[in-house]
């Protein structure tokens, strides 16, 4: 379909035979971003690539005079990648890519980008996604901090209490883990009283994963989960 940045632009779906172009614009448009070294050389993410054109919706840009200069995948509830090769660059060829997005994910989607892509997260900013929680990376392949962003969609509170909901599921289960432990601790201890300095190592400790928050907060919170949890414990006793 023709877009309305350009004429000249044209976005259209992928084709099966296509993972060795997409490859190329994947590969010069990450070379060219302030992002970490891809881990994967161009055989390898076009083995990849085949695969995810059966299964995920890619779409590609087409430039009149270039030919393919971009191209978006997605899966359910995701934009898993975004590229545009650098020779194309200011040519609106990102922003109808994702205005398609937006048009495919109407109720909305989340995104990862590298932290150091800093023209990337102004580029979303400017689109109107929100950044949600950073990451140290030791989740990712290239092991680089990241931050998950998301475009809220039509209904923007509907989408993020969806997303809360997910979490809560999450948090939900991480809570009953950890009044269990706190529950099969408490017959070993000599003492019914707290431990301030291993309630506070416990902040510490979270605070390594949520920095967000920071120790205080996180103390708080940590002494009400452990309040609760030993009242649950002694409840049941
Ligand atoms: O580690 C202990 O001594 C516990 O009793 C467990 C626990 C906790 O739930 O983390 C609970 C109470 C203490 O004040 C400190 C820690």
């Amino acid at each position: 379909m023709p877009t309305d940045a350009s004429a000249d632009l044209w976005l259209r779906p992928a084709e099966p035979g296509e993972a060795a172009v997409l490859a190329g614009v994947h590969l010069q448009s990450r070379r060219a971003a302030p992002m970490p070294d891809p881990v994967h050389d161009e055989a390898d993410v076009t083995r990849w690539l085949a695969g995810r054109l059966e299964s995920d919706e890619v779409w590609v840009a087409d430039l009149a005079d270039h030919g393919v200069v971009g191209y978006a995948r997605l899966t359910p509830g995701w934009l898993d990648d975004l590229y545009v090769v650098p020779v194309a660059a200011r040519r609106g060829v990102g922003t109808a890519l994702l205005d398609l997005v937006k048009a495919r994910e109407p109720a909305g989607f989340c995104l990862w980008v590298f932290a150091s892509n800093t023209p990337a997260r102004a580029f979303y900013e400017r689109h109107g996604l929100v950044e949600l929680e950073s990451t140290d990376g030791s989740a990712n392949e290239e092991r680089a901090p990241d931050v998950r962003l998301a475009w809220p969609g039509a209904e923007p509170l509907r989408f993020l209490r969806g997303l809360v909901d997910d979490v809560d599921a999450q948090l939900g289960d991480l809570l009953a883990r950890r009044a269990a432990l706190t529950r099969a601790i408490q017959p070993f201890k000599t003492t019914t009283s707290r431990d301030p300095g291993r309630e506070r190592a416990v902040a510490e400790a979270l605070a390594t994963r949520a920095p967000e928050l920071g120790v205080e907060r996180l103390e708080r919170i940590a002494h009400a989960i452990i309040t609760e949890s030993l009242d649950a414990a002694a409840e049941r006793s």
